[in-house]
């Protein structure tokens, strides 16, 4: 299958939102990335309820939600009620993970787990198969606009060949600092969905940037 790409709308400018989204819902990308922070689990405060609710009246593609949130649990159904498709958490914000991606299955959506650079891939071993979706951040969680950590990639190898096992239909998401120049490495090491704010925003057209993302050939590179 072909891989997906998520754009950041961290990354928009919030005061032409809409003009943005229909970028993105006219261009090749297959998700919108939506950062939610609460200056408690990350130092930063991003946007909540209302800007998501906006963005979902104006969006044509699913809602990838990203919550960098402590206590994840107690929000769950609202986000899925403002109209996520995927929620992901952070293991690190979770006591009881298995319990909380029930949660998010019992409200509709896909789960996903994030995990900080520092956090090992081997902690999910025992969740995998209940999982749609991994996030491995390829920066501290926080801020768009950072330089991507290069030990993403064997996190990414380690969890593709847990993944063979355990769950093969595990969508397999990276975040942070991904571009044009480390995707094709990304795709080698196992990542099936990309998550980008700057390279494409910051990009001279957003929209094509986007399409080169999408269209990046993967067979051409050895996998
Ligand atoms: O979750 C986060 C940051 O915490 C990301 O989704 C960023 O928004 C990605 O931005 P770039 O690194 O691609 O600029
Ligand atoms: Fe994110």
């Amino acid at each position: 299958m072909k891989h997906l790409i998520a754009p950041s709308l961290l990354a928009a400018d919030f005061a032409n939102l809409q003009r943005d989204i229909e970028m993105v819902n006219s261009s090749d990308a297959d998700w919108f990335h939506v950062d939610v922070m609460d200056g408690v689990f990350v130092p930063n405060i991003s946007f909540g309820f209302p800007v998501m609710e906006a963005i979902k009246k104006h969006a044509t593609k699913p809602l990838d939600v990203h919550l960098m949130i402590v206590n994840p649990d107690q929000y769950i159904e609202r986000f899925a009620a403002a109209g996520a498709s995927v929620i992901t958490v952070h293991y690190e914000a979770c006591t009881h993970l298995h319990r909380t991606v029930q949660a998010i299955h019992a409200a509709g959506c896909k789960a996903g787990v994030a995990l900080n650079p520092h956090t090992p891939v081997t902690l999910l071993k025992d969740i995998l198969a209940d999982l749609d979706l991994v996030l491995v951040m390829s920066v501290n969680p926080g801020f768009g606009g950072q330089k991507f950590i290069p030990n993403t990639l064997h996190k990414l190898r380690e969890l593709k060949a847990m993944a063979a096992t355990l769950n093969p239909e595990l969508i397999i998401e990276v975040d942070g600092g991904v571009d044009i120049h480390n995707l094709g490495d990304l795709i080698q090491a196992g990542a099936t969905a990309f998550v980008a704010g700057n390279a494409i925003f910051a990009a001279t057209s957003p929209k094509e940037m986007i399409s080169e993302l999408k269209n990046l050939n993967a067979g051409l590179l050895k996998v």
